[in-house]
């Protein structure tokens, strides 16, 4: 998929032409307007890869206009900011680039912050501070330190139209948000219902009552999530495939919530050889048919008290971002009951199919008058072909400046805390604190390819090289085109997907002796990363005394597992690694003092 970052003519962007009167007004204005075009451009990786944090930035010279303008495509890809600016060229030398929401790494050389200060960039304009607490402020103090002027929207200064644009960064990464805040991700429900509020006929048969050009919508939410989940019932009436049919775009995984785990063995939600499926259930419900579904590939997660919110705070843990829930009604209530539900997406079409005993979008709430009801914030209406899609929020986005201080304003609050030194250290997400650790983190490093190729090349991530090293060296030009479609992958997400199916598809383009290379292959390349990049190398050597652990939860061989029972390699190549640089400090002071 192409990455487009054009010159743009928007007709909201216009040449400031400015009067003395009306300076500060216009100024507003265009800043609003370059704004609100970095949220729309930050939206764009939407459905192409798997959820992350949405940048967007705009480039805009001294006279208003568009010089550049680029968009994170993925985790691990090349900063928005950094698009943006090769896009503008020498044009960046006294712009203004416009930023939906402050970079989050600011550290190394290719890094937003970097690209910026690089291109001469002479102010900032951004829209949200980052919501993640340990990266909150930093580049923003970074970028003044090196003499550009920043101003955040809502603190440097403030208007209504302002207002409205730092709003657009708020919902573009209302995902994000919800998760800093909230520990659980953000969640859609998402249903179909006739025009009498029926989302099945009382026989419970349910297809179709949006229309295709409806679904085909529902096709693009489900892009855009981490997973899409349903209760046993509608595994059982409906047989679903949850599966994102609208071209390339990422697929969630597919979880089914289930107490009785009393499901048919013939299901599509069972084949698992495009997505995965987890279920979700009690502990201790049918353990013959949990290994039926094991057998198949399906992971079984058990529950103490299996409710919407102890799942949604498991998965947090696993990092995601967004469920869309596209349960029925029984799952549906029990959700908003949870207060777990932060969004909802109703398409109403217009048919009628009766029934008293037909079921509608939300079983029981417990509530018993009008004033109870719950109203719906920031709705929006949309006419889909023949249907109407009405959307809104059940729960506000929360306002980042009081409920996230910065890690500074946290030691300032409770000078005990040292968000640096807890026993435990687990990392996974690259964009959560020590996600640095992670392999997919956005660090290339030079290195042989391996096999009779040694010449240096430059590898977009750690899981770049690791994954091309399953087929190094292997004498079929096959395994040759895999070693290149993998280091030429524009995300570590798609190299491993690369790897992984080969290997699974292809054991034959796999080298004899994976197994027995692949800690050393992980453990070069971690080397590689830490020694070129300073910053990362202080990082590791700030855990000292802490156990670091992957915190993976599938991955048993390199993470750690849900329960500690993964073999939690990545982390102790990570601490061999620390133990290394330790040595080799305590050598150089060593010779320092006897010199
Ligand atoms: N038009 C639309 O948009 C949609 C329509 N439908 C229709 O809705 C009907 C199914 O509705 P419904 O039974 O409500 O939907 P669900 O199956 O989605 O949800 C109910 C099921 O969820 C499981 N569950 C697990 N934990 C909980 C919990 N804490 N609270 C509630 N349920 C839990 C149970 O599964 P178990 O019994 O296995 O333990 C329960 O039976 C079908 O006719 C289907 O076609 C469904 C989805 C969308
Ligand atoms: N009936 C209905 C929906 N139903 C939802 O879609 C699921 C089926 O998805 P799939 O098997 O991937 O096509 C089904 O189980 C239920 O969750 N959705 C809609 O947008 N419109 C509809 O009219």
């Amino acid at each position: 998929m192409a990455l487009s970052f054009r010159i743009c003519s928007s007709p909201l962007i216009c040449r400031a032409t400015l009067s003395n009167g009306d300076n500060s007004r216009n100024h507003h204005a265009i800043d609003a307007a370059f704004i609100r075009r970095a949220a729309d451009l930050a939206e764009m990786s939407a459905g192409l890869t798997s959820p992350h944090p949405n940048f967007g930035c705009v480039i805009a010279t001294s006279s208003g206009k568009v010089a550049g303008e680029g968009y994170l495509y993925a985790q691990g890809t090349k900063p928005a900011e950094a698009l943006a600016v090769e896009a503008a060229g020498e044009f960046s030398r006294g712009s203004t680039a416009y930023l939906n929401m402050e970079p989050g790494d600011c550290h190394g050389d290719h890094t937003a912050v970097s690209a910026l200060v690089q291109a001469g960039i002479e102010r900032v304009v951004v829209g949200i501070r980052h919501p993640l607490q340990h990266l909150r402020g930093s580049a923003i103090r970074e970028l003044r330190s090196q003499g550009i002027e920043v101003n955040v929207l809502g603190e440097d200064f403030e208007s209504k139209i302002l207002e409205d644009a730092r709003k657009s960064c708020l919902l573009v990464n209302a995902p994000l948000i919800h998760r800093a805040c909230s520990q659980v991700p953000f969640s859609v429900l998402k249903y179909a219902m006739t025009l009498d509020g029926k989302i099945a006929a009382s026989s419970g048969h349910a297809a179709w009552i949006s229309s295709k050009l409806s679904r085909t919508r529902v096709f693009e939410l489900r892009g855009g999530s981490d997973a899409v989940i349903v209760g046993g019932n509608t595994v059982r009436q409906d047989d679903p495939r949850l599966t994102a049919r609208h071209g390339q775009g990422h697929t969630p995984t597919r979880i089914v919530m289930t107490q009785s785990l009393d499901l048919p063995e013939e299901a599509n939600l069972w084949d698992v050889s495009e997505v995965s499926t987890i279920v979700v259930t009690q502990r201790g419900a049918r353990k013959s048919f949990q290994k039926y579904l094991a057998s198949k590939g399906v992971e079984v997660v058990e529950f103490d008290m299996l409710n919407p919110r102890e799942v949604m705070e498991y998965f947090h843990l696993r990092g995601y971002l967004s469920i869309l829930w596209e349960c029925g009604g029984t799952l549906a209530a029990s959700a908003i009951s949870s207060s777990v539900i932060h969004k909802v997406v109703a398409f109403v079409a217009p048919k009628i199919i009766g029934g008293s005993k037909a079921p509608s979008p939300v079983g029981d709430l417990g509530m018993v008058e009008m004033t109870q009801a719950l109203n719906l914030i920031d709705v929006c209406y949309e006419q889909v072909g023949p249907d109407m899609l009405v959307s809104g929020y059940l729960q506000p986005i929360p306002d980042l400046l009081p409920v996230i201080p910065s890690e500074d304003a946290t030691v300032e609050i409770d000078p005990s805390v040292d968000p640096f030194e807890p026993s435990i250290i687990f990392f996974y997400k690259t964009w959560d604190l020590y996600g640095s650790f992670s392999n997919f983190s956005p660090h290339p490093i030079r290195m042989p390819c391996g096999g009779e190729n040694d010449d240096y090349m430059t590898w977009s991530s750690v899981e770049h090289y690791y994954q091309a090293n399953k087929f190094v060296g292997v004498e079929n030009p096959m395994a040759h085109d895999c070693v290149e479609k993998i280091r030429t992958a524009r995300s570590p997400e798609e190299a491993a997907l690369i790897g992984r199916s080969t290997l699974r598809q292809k054991p034959e383009l796999v080298r004899n002796d994976w197994e027995d290379v692949k800690i050393e292959v992980m453990y070069k390349a971690l080397k590689c990363k830490f020694s070129t990049y300073p910053h990362l190398k202080s990082i590791l050597l700030s855990t000292v005394g802490s156990v670091l652990v992957e915190a993976s939860p599938h991955d048993l061989f390199w993470g750690g597992g849900r329960e500690g029972e993964g073999l939690n390699y990545l982390g102790r190549l990570l601490m061999q690694l620390r133990s290394e640089y330790l040595g080799e400090s305590s050598v150089s002071a060593e010779n320092t003092s006897s010199a």
